[in-house]
């Protein structure tokens, strides 16, 4: 498999995984949005991108529009299963904080770990590397110009200086 490949792959898992996040707030009648959780999501990958000599404040940007992709997956699910809401099985919740959460964070330090790697070996992303990212993000619920967000950040992410 390509770098490129394994990093779609994880992103794709990522985007499927939160939507066990929205069945847990549907089913807990809470928002969507939680800018404490993201907030320290981003202090973490900033630490392990800073651990492993990739540029913070880069990586910072891709993990906000992941989170923003991950917000508009999860609202779109969540507006397609509205009708449904009072059918929702409790045994098909999963726990949020200590099953979701940490593999949502794990997820997270793979997708650092191989971009690290991608950067190490042959550089930032390009262009060139657009219809392979399109074609292999398989996420229905996204525009392609969503998706073209996500890849403007994963192309400005470098390693420290
Ligand atoms: O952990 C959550 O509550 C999620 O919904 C997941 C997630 C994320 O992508 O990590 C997405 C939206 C929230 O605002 C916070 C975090």
């Amino acid at each position: 498999m390509s770098e490129m490949e394994e990093i779609c792959n994880v992103i794709n898992q990522r985007l499927l995984l939160v939507l066990d996040v929205a069945l847990y707030k549907i089913h807990n009648n809470q928002p969507i949005e939680d800018i404490q959780q993201e907030k320290r999501i981003l202090v973490h990958s900033k630490y392990v991108a800073y651990k492993r000599g990739v540029n913070e404040e880069t990586l910072a940007n891709f993990f906000n529009m992941l989170m923003v992709a991950a917000k508009l997956v999860q609202y779109r699910y969540f507006a397609q299963n509205l009708i449904h809401q009072h059918m929702v099985d409790s045994q098909q919740v999963k726990d949020l904080n200590g099953n979701v959460r940490p593999e949502l964070n794990k997820l997270g330090q793979k997708l650092i770990c191989l971009i690290q790697q991608k950067l190490e070996k042959s550089g930032p992303f390009t262009e060139t590397e657009w219809n392979q990212f399109i074609q292999m993000i398989s996420n229905d619920c996204l525009f392609d110009s969503e998706k073209r967000y996500l890849f403007e950040s994963l192309k400005q992410i470098r390693l420290s200086e």
